[in-house]
């Protein structure tokens, strides 16, 4: 089967690659630090950073992690994937008491939402995280400066401390991964609370009565998914025809009619020429992307989710000349070393997708090159989940890119509708759609919207990893009554035939 050939194959020629060895030959510049230096300083706690020093120090390398916020774990922790999952968790739970509950015959005479106690547990979910984070810095011996870190040469950071000094902290190998920023709009000024970016949405101190997003991606669907479930009414304005339009257009078609049956309005092909924030709403004036007659939208609370920008601000890159693209990315070769030698750059900050576990996968392998190992990440292979319900995951490519490709495939397709465990929980809307090289039945990609479709979807990165065929998929004894029986079921429709449909 394709996925036991793969395997041999990456395990004959897949880790021992000759110019992987050779950076580690030319380019590391050894370990010997003098007791002042560090092997790697890594300027940023985010999941790239925080990641990439815990890694390492296990090596041996003798690390020091620098960061300004004063806890770890970055955007990630403090103001994006926890704070917003929290949200999402405690927001669905109150959805589904209003909504779901009744037809299981579960009944309660008073259902309120408790803003202070939704966010108090948010809170406390971060805090919890991100001190864990120290603690694993202490228990792996990475050293950790808090303050702002500054280039003053290729191996020098100067950093100013959060307690008002200022220490020079010197590497042999130094890692940008100072992550990512808000992407404002141009005549948008935003204050947090009125007009919001995702870390004031996070904080909302009260369900604002009308919700604009302005961006229909990830933080604008589950952004707005959290609003509207606790009572907002959400219309989201997008510039795009599509909403998250790296998406699979057949699931992406099939997930917008979902967020619409939950109320969420849409204006696609729509761009903002105008905000006022002057009174007690804020007035948007909005008009077709390719021009045309201009309304006006009306919004307590304006979200601006049109994406995030690397964040490289004071740095100190032209002190040292480091080069960036027209979009302000780090751009780095193979091994994650930017155009100055012994410096390198993860996560956000450099080209790629903006996703956490990207930047870990980045961290582990830079420490890995460093360390004179190997090391490999395949942006081919990182999954994507949205965090709504149903969630939409997927991996790989889209049928759109394939047919760009030009590759002959087949598709096969399964709905939940269909599956024992989703109508015995009453949770039944949604699909997964698996693309297979006609010839071969390699598997090309995954996509999948489900409840938990971001836990699914890990059965389809390691096939897609090792190189499987649907049918290794189909073959493979799945439990029953599970959601996963849907994934074996459209990969049996992808070679041949379903059994429950
Ligand atoms: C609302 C929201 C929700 C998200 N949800 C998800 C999700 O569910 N799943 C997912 O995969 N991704 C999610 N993301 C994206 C994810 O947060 C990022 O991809 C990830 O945090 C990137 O990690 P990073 O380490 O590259 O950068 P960051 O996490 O941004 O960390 C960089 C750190 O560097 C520090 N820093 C910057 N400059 C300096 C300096 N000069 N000196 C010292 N420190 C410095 C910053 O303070 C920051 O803490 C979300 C993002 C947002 C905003
Ligand atoms: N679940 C997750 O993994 C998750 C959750 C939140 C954020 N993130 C990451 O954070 C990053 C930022 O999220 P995001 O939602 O801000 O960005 P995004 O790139 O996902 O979406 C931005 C959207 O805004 C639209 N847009 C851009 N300019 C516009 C304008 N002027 N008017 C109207 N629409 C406009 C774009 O077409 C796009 O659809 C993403 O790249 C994502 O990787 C991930």
């Amino acid at each position: 089967m394709a996925s036991m050939m793969s395997l041999a194959r990456r395990r004959a020629g897949g880790l021992l690659r000759p110019e992987t060895m050779r950076h580690a030959a030319v380019f590391c510049r050894g370990f010997a630090a003098a007791a002042d230096e560090n092997d790697v300083v890594v300027i940023g706690g985010g999941p790239g950073g925080y990641v990439a020093a815990i890694k390492a120090a296990q090596m041996g390398l003798k690390t020091t992690c620098i960061e300004k916020r004063g806890t770890l774990g970055g955007t990630c922790l403090n103001v994006g994937c926890i704070p917003s999952k929290a949200l999402l968790h405690s927001s669905h739970m109150y959805h589904e008491a209003k909504h779901a509950f009744p037809s299981h015959g579960v009944k309660f005479s008073q259902l309120e939402i408790d803003l202070p106690a939704m966010m108090a547990q948010k809170d406390k979910a971060v805090s919890g995280l991100t001190r864990g984070i120290e603690g694993l810095f202490k228990k792996n011996k990475v050293n950790y400066v808090k303050g702002f870190g500054k280039f003053v040469s290729p191996s020098e950071v100067s950093v100013d401390t959060d307690e008002g000094g200022n220490t020079v902290v010197k590497a042999k190998n130094i890692i940008i991964a100072t992550g990512s920023d808000v992407k404002s709009l141009p005549g948008i000024t935003i204050d947090e609370k009125k007009i919001v970016s995702s870390t004031g949405a996070l904080s909302l101190s009260e369900v604002p009565k009308k919700l604009v997003v302005i961006g229909a991606g990830y933080i604008g669907l589950e952004m707005g998914s959290v609003w509207g479930r606790l009572g907002s009414e959400v219309t989201v304005v997008e510039f795009a025809p599509d909403i998250v339009p790296s998406m699979d257009g057949e699931v992406r078609k099939q997930f917008q009619r979902m967020l619409e049956k939950q109320k969420m309005k849409f204006m696609l092909k729509t761009k903002v020429v105008g905000i006022d924030a002057s009174g007690d709403v804020v007035k948007l004036t909005v008009e077709p992307a390719a021009g045309g007659e201009q309304s006006t939208l009306e919004a307590d609370v304006v979200l601006v989710s049109a994406g995030r920008i690397p964040y490289t601000a004071g740095l100190g890159l032209d002190t040292i000349g480091v080069q960036t693209d027209k979009a302000g990315r780090i751009p780095v070769d193979k091994h994650f070393m930017t155009n100055v030698s012994g410096v390198y750059a993860i996560g956000d900050v450099i080209p790629g997708p903006m996703l956490a576990h990207k930047a870990e996968e980045d961290g582990v392998a830079c420490v890995e090159f460093i360390a004179g190992k190997v090391g490999h990440v395949d942006y081919d292979m990182v999954p994507g989940v949205v965090y709504t319900h149903p969630e939409v995951a997927s991996v790989g490519k889209t049928e759109e890119q394939v047919k760009a490709l030009g590759v002959a495939y087949r598709v096969g397709k399964f709905p939940f509708m269909a599956n024992s465990r989703a109508k015995a929980i009453d949770d039944a809307e949604g699909l997964v759609k698996i693309l297979a090289e006609k010839e071969t039945d390699k598997i090309l990609g995954v996509h999948i919207m489900a409840p938990n479709a971001g836990e699914l979807i890990h059965e389809a990165v390691l096939a897609l990893q090792y190189g499987a065929s649907s049918e290794d998929i189909a073959r493979t004894c799945h439990a029953h009554p599970t959601m996963s029986e849907a994934v074996k079921e459209a990969a049996m429709a992808t070679y041949d035939k379903p059994i429950h449909m």
